[in-house]
């Protein structure tokens, strides 16, 4: 996540690379990868990746999230605004395992990020101001659009949009497998499938109608889409899509119970 949003920041040249300094673990191999693709900078230490920044961001696993936070705790000074977009893992947390007052922010955007697409939702911690939510946002339309939500909404907006994008892959991925079953090539297939989604995205973005409605008119009486959708049905796909994003705001909720 953090590479789709630093490839999306730099693409906008709004922000320039070499201010934007990168740790993980201890993959030095892949922070020089990072480096050369896109000419941000391998910080050798913790020290080192936060000292003067003014914005932290934090995209490590929730797993990880509790050593990785509290290893930066040393090293923060005052006024650097935190941004996690750790799925469930809540400012109060953070705050806790910073052991400070500083600004919390939280976002939970999505890999479209990387090509300015990214549908990011921002909540604020108790300590962090409008001033801090308005830097956020910048930061944020570079790669795509921002909703505010409170903070307890944001376990949905993860189930919904920051994992939304592998939903519409596995649809994706099936339309590609029975396009290619049925004898079209891979290339032809692809084609069709991406511009189909770009196209029904679009029209939902884009026009006054709901998704019902554009459904009905492409669904002729006795026609194709009839007898596609009634096979759809018949698998109930579309009460297992609503309880697939249910059970993926259940999963926010169990990660922020990780201490
Ligand atoms: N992948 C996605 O689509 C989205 C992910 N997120 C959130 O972003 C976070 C990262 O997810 P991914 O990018 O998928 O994981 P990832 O496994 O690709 O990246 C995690 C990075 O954290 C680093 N890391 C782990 N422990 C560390 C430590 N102690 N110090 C420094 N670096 C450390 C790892 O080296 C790795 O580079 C998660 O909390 C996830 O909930 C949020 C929105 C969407
Ligand atoms: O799967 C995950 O836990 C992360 C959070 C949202 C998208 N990916």
């Amino acid at each position: 996540m953090a590479e789709a949003i630093m490839e999306g920041v730099i693409k906008t040249n709004k922000w320039q690379a070499n201010l934007i300094t990168i740790k993980n673990r201890s993959n030095s191999g892949r922070l020089k990868e990072l480096q050369t693709k896109y000419g941000v900078i391998p910080a050798p230490t913790i020290k080192k990746a936060v000292s003067d920044a003014e914005i932290i961001i934090l995209a490590v696993k929730p797993k990880d999230a509790s050593q990785a936070v509290k290893s930066l705790e040393p090293f923060i000074q005052k006024e650097q605004l935190i941004i996690s977009v750790m799925a469930g893992i809540s400012t109060g947390t953070i705050t806790e395992w910073t052991n400070n007052e500083n600004p919390v922010l939280r976002a939970m955007p999505n890999t479209s990020a990387s090509i300015g697409y990214s549908a990011t939702a921002l909540s604020k911690g108790i300590s962090a101001s409008d001033v801090h939510v308005q830097k956020a946002v910048e930061l944020f339309e570079t790669i795509g659009t921002v909703t505010l939500v409170p903070e307890d909404k944001l376990h949905i907006v993860t189930g919904l949009s920051g994992s939304g994008p592998a939903y519409i892959y596995y649809i994706a991925e099936a339309m590609q497998k029975a396009a290619e079953e049925l004898s079209l090539s891979h290339e032809e297939a692809k084609t069709l499938i991406s511009q189909t989604l770009l196209g029904a995205s679009l029209m939902l973005k884009n026009t006054s109608e709901s998704p019902i409605e554009l459904r009905k008119k492409v669904t002729s009486p006795g026609g194709t889409t009839e007898a596609g959708i009634g096979k759809l049905d018949q698998y109930q796909v579309h009460d297992a899509f609503i309880a697939c994003i249910k059970k993926a705001v259940r999963r926010s909720e169990e990660l922020g119970n990780i201490k």
